[in-house]
């Protein structure tokens, strides 16, 4: 079966920087994958090679076959692969669910122009997602909290707002960046096990570049390991933590270490 997405042989160049260099690896649908390494080793600039946030200076992305690379982000998106939106883009003086539904308006029209809560085109879309964005906090065990202001949320609910912001677009793929960043231990294990559930009751594929090693080892199907821009090992996660290379780069950097 064609892997659901392809990632071959892809590069960025910041002038004289390569902060990828020529990256490749595929991920099977239902595939839960992080992308590790060092600060500064290119994981972020990787995820926006593939959600085409910035365009490749060579290689390609394919989802389902066929090339996204260098195609607009949103246009990405709605074919199915969703970069989490940073918390900048939660709009911090609406409820929760008004967050989502927004989210939901984004995937419909691809731009905020216009829209305000109160007026008749808003009114509509609370009609038409009010449902769906209801739907995805409940799955989240965000539901008690829907109409609380976005100002008022502790790290841990922000970001599961921000996924369920991701989840509103409707991803076949979802890209998490950080997501256990700034999280207490029960925020944490809370968000492994709903990254799971939305892999095993939705089927939606993750990739997730993240710090927090145990997360990592618990979450993983398999985990990609980037130094310097380059892969440097793939592999379960009992073969990533007994690789001499990984622990080599890890020892190397500032980093925190690898394992639990
Ligand atoms: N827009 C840019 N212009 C120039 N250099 C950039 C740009 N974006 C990233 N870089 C450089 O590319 C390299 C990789 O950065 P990137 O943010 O992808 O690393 P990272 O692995 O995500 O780091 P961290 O774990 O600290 O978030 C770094 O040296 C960074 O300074």
């Amino acid at each position: 079966m064609t892997p659901i997405l392809q990632i071959k042989g892809v590069s960025k160049r910041y002038g004289g920087l390569t902060a990828v260099n020529n990256v490749s690896f595929d991920v099977a649908k239902g595939e839960i994958i992080s992308v590790i390494g060092p600060n500064g080793a290119g994981k972020s600039t990787l995820f926006k090679l593939i959600s085409s946030f910035v365009g490749t200076s060579s290689g390609e992305v394919l989802f389902k076959g066929e090339r996204i690379s260098d195609l607009a982000p949103h246009v990405v998106a709605r074919r199915g692969v969703v970069r989490t939106f940073q918390e900048t883009t939660i709009f911090r003086s609406m409820t929760v669910r008004e967050n989502v539904i927004v989210a939901h308006h984004l995937r419909s029209k691809a731009t905020l122009a216009g829209f305000f809560f109160g007026t008749a085109a808003a009114r509509a879309d609370v009609q038409t997602f009010g449902a769906s964005a209801d739907d995805i906090l409940g799955f989240l065990g965000l539901g008690d909290i829907r109409d609380e202001l976005a100002s008022n949320l502790p790290q841990g609910h922000l970001r599961a707002l921000g996924m369920a912001i991701g989840l509103a677009t409707g991803p076949e793929v979802l890209l998490l960046d950080e997501p256990f960043a700034g999280m207490n231990h029960d925020e944490t294990m809370r968000m492994v096990s709903n990254v799971r559930r939305l892999r095993d009751e939705r089927g939606v594929t993750v990739l997730l570049v993240e710090h927090d090693m145990p997360a990592v080892m618990k979450i993983s199907d398999r985990i990609v390991v980037i130094n310097f821009g380059q892969k440097i090992a793939e592999g379960t996660p009992a073969e990533i933590q007994n690789n001499e290379q990984v622990i080599e780069a890890y020892l190397g950097s500032e980093d925190d270490a690898i394992g639990m």
